[in-house]
C-alpha cells in the first residue's frame, strides 16, 4: 500500500506577523512542491518493526522501533485533529534527542518531532517507510514547514477510515472539501509544533491552493481577475520563524498601542489588496493601475514589516537593487532573511528583468519566478509519477 501527496509552499502578498495577532493577510500558492511518499510494511518487507523517515534533500534516514513510539504515545491514534500535550512533547523530545542529528541539521529537529506526533497521531503503530522530498528552500518564508505538514498530513489520512477516497484513482487527483479541512486541521497542529504560535495562513493555502484572504483562522478564497508575475530573491540567509514570531510578540508587549496601530494599517492594506485582486479588469481598473496599487501597497507593508524588526540587511539590498529599477519588493513570510517578493509588472520589459536578476544574483542572492495561485494539496495511488 503506498500513497505519494503533494504540498505546494506560498507566497504572502501582504500581512505576515500582523496576521498572528489578528489582522488580514492575502497569500497565494506556487508551484514549489513537497512530496511525502508513504509505504506501510506487507508481510514480504523486511522492515516489520520499524518507522523509517527519509529525507531525501539533505540524505539523512532516521529510523523508530515501532515499540518505542507506542511507549511514547500510549493513547495513539486520535479519533480528531489533536495539541500535542507538554507530556507528548516530552516523549517526543526524547524520540529526537536519540536521534543524533548532524549539528549541520539541528533544525531539522522541530520538523522531526512534527512528523512523529502527525504519524502516531493519525496513524498509531504501523510499521511504515515515509520519504520527504522538497523543492522548497528551507527555512526561507516560502513555507516549507506547512507545505511539509501538509503533505505529510494527505498521506497519512489517504489510508484512514475516517476519510472515503477511491483508491483507483488515476494520477494526481484532489480531496472533497470534507476530507481537505481535516488535512488542514492536522498539518495547522504539525505547525503548532515548528511555529510555536502560527496564525494557520499558512497550512491553508498549502492545503486549499490559490489565492486567499485569511483573518483569524477564516479563509475567502479569490478568483484574482490580476495574473501577477512575481520575482522571488533567495538572500539564502537563514532564520527560524519561530524565534522571528516570538520576537514580534515581545516587541508587542512592549509598545501595545504602537504595535497595534502598526498591525491595523496592515489589516488595512490586506484589506485593499483584497478588493483590487477582485475587482473586474477592466471596468474599474486597468491592470497597469491595479499593478502599481499593488506595488505601493507592498512597500507600504514593508516599510510595517521593518516597523516589526523582522527585516534584515540582505532584505534591504534586494529593496535598494530592485528600486533602482523602479520596482517594488516586500520580505514574504517571517523576514529576518530568507525570500524577498518583486512585483515584475506586465508591460515591464524582459531586459529589465533580466538586468535586475544579474544585480542581485551578482550580491550572491538566487532569483526565481514562480507560478502563483495554483492548485493545493493533491495525492496520487500510482507508485511512480
Ligand atoms: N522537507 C522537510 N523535511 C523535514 N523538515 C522540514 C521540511 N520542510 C520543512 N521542515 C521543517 O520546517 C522548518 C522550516 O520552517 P520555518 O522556519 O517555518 O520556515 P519556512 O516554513 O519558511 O520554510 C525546517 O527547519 C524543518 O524543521
Ligand atoms: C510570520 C508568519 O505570518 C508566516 C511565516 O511563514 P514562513 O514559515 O516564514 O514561511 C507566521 C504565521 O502566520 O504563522
Ligand atoms: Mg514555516
Amino acid at each position: 500500500m503506498e500513497v505519494r501527496a503533494r504540498a505546494p509552499g506560498k507566497i504572502i502578498l501582504g500581512g505576515e506577523h500582523a496576521v498572528v495577532h489578528g489582522s488580514t493577510a492575502v497569500a497565494a500558492s506556487i508551484d514549489l512542491y513537497t512530496y511525502v511518499s508513504l509505504h506501510f510494511s506487507t508481510p514480504s518487507d523486511n522492515n516489520q518493526d520499524s518507522l523509517k523517515l527519509f529525507l531525501k534533500d539533505t540524505s539523512l534516514e532516521f529510523s523508530w522501533p515501532i515499540s518505542r513510539i507506542r511507549e511514547a504515545f500510549p493513547d495513539s491514534p486520535s479519533p480528531a485533529p489533536a495539541s500535542c500535550s507538554v507530556e507528548n512533547a516530552k516523549s517526543i523530545a526524547s524520540l529526537v534527542d536519540q536521534l543524533n542529528i548532524p549539528p549541520a541539521n539541528a533544525q531539522l529537529a522541530p520538523g522531526l518531532s512534527a512528523f512523529l506526533w502527525l504519524y502516531s497521531s493519525i496513524q498509531g503503530f504501523k510499521p511504515a517507510t515515509v520519504v520527504v522530498t522538497s523543492e522548497l528552500p528551507l527555512g526561507s518564508g516560502l513555507g516549507s514547514s506547512a507545505a511539509f505538514c501538509v503533505a505529510l498530513s494527505a498521506a497519512l489520512l489517504a489510508f484512514n477510515d475516517s476519510v472515503s477516497l477511491d483508491l483507483n484513482q488515476q494520477g494526481w487527483h484532489s480531496f472533497g472539501d470534507k476530507e481537505l479541512d481535516l488535512v488542514n486541521k492536522w498539518a495547522f497542529e504539525g505547525e503548532k509544533i515548528i511555529h510555536g504560535k502560527p496564525s494557520g495562513i499558512d497550512n491553508t493555502i498549502s492545503a486549499y491552493g490559490n489565492v486567499i484572504s485569511f483573518k483569524s483562522g477564516n479563509l475567502t478564497h479569490m478568483q484574482s481577475t490580476v495574473a501577477l508575475k512575481m520575482l522571488i530573491t533567495n538572500t539564502k540567509v537563514g532564520r527560524n520563524t519561530k524565534a522571528l514570531v516570538a520576537g514580534v510578540s515581545e516587541r508587542m508587549l512592549r509598545h501595545r498601542d504602537a504595535m497595534a496601530f502598526v498591525f491595523s494599517a496592515v489589516d488595512s492594506i490586506s484589506i485593499e489588496l483584497t478588493a483590487i485582486l477582485k475587482s473586474p479588469t477592466p471596468d474599474e481598473l486597468s491592470v497597469t493601475e491595479k499593478e502599481e496599487k499593488i506595488g505601493e501597497l507592498m512597500e507600504m507593508n514593508q516599510g510595517l514589516l521593518q516597523c516589526m524588526g523582522v527585516s534584515h540587511s540582505t532584505i534591504e539590498t534586494v529593496l535598494r537593487t530592485t528600486l533602482k529599477y523602479k520596482l517594488a519588493s516586500k520580505l514574504t513570510g517571517a523576514g529576518g532573511g530568507g525570500c524577498v517578493l518583486t512585483l515584475l509588472p506586465t508591460l515591464l520589459s524582459g531586459t529589465v528583468v533580466d538586468k535586475v536578476i544579474t544585480e542581485l544574483e551578482s550580491c550572491g542572492f538566487q532569483c526565481f519566478v514562480a507560478g502563483i495561485g495554483g492548485k493545493g494539496v493533491e495525492i496520487n495511488f500510482g507508485v511512480s509519477s
